[in-house]
């Protein structure tokens, strides 16, 4: 079955990155350009007004977030990036709530805030971030409040505020957690497209094309560090006559049976796939011909005294293979043929045989 896991943390969903959706770095980083210019002109506009300890706070925040980029160009680090930016809009906004700069109009950046802090961290941060923002501009607007810091928002203003960037707050949660819900199900949905690719359907194992990748990785690996693979290529003995006798549905069965016994017989390091109809392919990593021979025996020997019950009947069968080693600098394509043709050997030989590609074999 494919791995489809329900229990993705956010970050793992984080790195998932849906096709037209804008990478986290590169929405800091925009939104930095933007943030710096901005900070600059409303800095410069307190400068106008002789009001220096804005201007210089403000040029601050323009300083902090322009080398949050310039950090992050250097140490290329995404996660260093989100957190630094989180920590200087964070205190921004803060900024912005006590300081009713430009007259009070400051205090409408704050509504910018929600949406980024979601977008930008895990769901967790964005709850902690705005929950508590709230209830702080909640306490700061309240009449405790007003006793220590002198705000020029009347009381009206400061509820609608409140009622208003709460009502931000939640639908940017809940439109949150829909995004994430949409991006596990896109996750979700791509691992079984990826599963039924490599598989397949009857037995499970890997399909014909997914074994071929993963016989090219190991060639890789042999090429880089001389370690040799065996593989086993193996075929159902007369089967036709299972399905001419039995039908297709015990055929089946068969052919479901002969997978199990491969995967209760074989390593786990082994790589089993389902080469063809009846036909079986094992890829056996860092193993020489002599002991491919001998976990084949054990497979042909495991088979054979097995049977499926089919309609009251139980029905057995065999299997012939044809075994081969890597030797040298010979092709993928060349180490197939030879176990291919061990195979054809294990056949016209008598079937329920093990015969390798330098001509041994080893009979029931
Ligand atoms: N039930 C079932 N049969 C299949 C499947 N794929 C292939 N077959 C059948 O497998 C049979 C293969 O038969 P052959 O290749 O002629 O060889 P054989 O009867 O196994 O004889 P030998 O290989 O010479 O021992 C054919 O009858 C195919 O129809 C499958 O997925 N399910």
């Amino acid at each position: 079955m494919p791995h489809s896991s329900p229990q993705r943390t956010d970050s793992e969903l984080g790195e998932f990155r849906v096709k037209g959706e804008i990478p986290v770095p590169i929405l800091i980083v925009w939104m930095t350009a933007a943030a710096v210019p901005a900070l600059s002109f409303f800095a410069f506009r307190a400068h106008l007004r002789s009001d220096p300890q804005t201007t210089y706070v403000l040029l601050t925040f323009a300083v902090l977030l322009s080398a949050n980029a310039l950090i992050h160009f250097v140490a290329n680090s995404d996660t260093l990036l989100r957190r630094g930016f989180i920590l200087v809009i964070t205190a921004l906004f803060c900024y912005l709530a006590v300081f009713a700069i430009e007259n009070g109009a400051g205090v409408m950046w704050l509504f910018a805030y929600p949406p980024i802090i979601f977008y930008i961290s895990d769901s967790r941060v964005g709850i902690i971030a705005c929950g508590g923002g709230w209830l702080g501009l909640a306490l700061l607007y309240s009449p405790i409040g007003a006793a220590i810091i002198d705000t020029p928002y009347s009381g009206s203003f400061r509820l609608s505020m409140m009622i208003v960037l709460g009502f931000e707050m939640v639908s940017c949660y809940l439109l949150d957690q829909s995004r994430r819900r949409s991006k596990l199900g896109l996750i979700q949905l791509a691992s079984r497209f990826e599963y039924a690719a490599k598989h397949d359907a009857l037995t499970g194992l890997a399909n014909r094309r997914e074994g071929h990748n993963r016989i090219d990785s190991e060639y890789q690996r042999y090429l880089r560090n001389g370690r040799g693979f065996s593989v086993m290529l193996m075929d159902i003995d007369l089967f036709k006559s299972v399905n001419d006798n039995y039908g297709h549905q015990a055929g089946d069965r068969m052919i479901k049976l002969v997978a199990e016994s491969l995967q209760t017989e074989c390593r786990r390091v082994d790589m089993i796939a389902r080469w063809g109809g009846e036909e079986f392919l094992v890829l056996l990593p860092e193993t020489d011909t002599a002991e491919a021979v001998q976990i084949a025996n054990r497979v042909r020997q495991s088979i054979a005294t097995q049977a499926i019950e089919f309609d009251g009947q139980a029905i057995t069968a065999t299997i012939s293979v044809g075994v081969a080693s890597i030797h040298g600098n010979e092709t993928i394509d060349r180490v197939l043929q030879r176990a291919d043709e061990a195979l054809y050997q294990a056949k016209t030989q008598g079937r329920n045989q093990v015969c390798d590609s330098d001509g041994r074999h080893t009979a029931a």
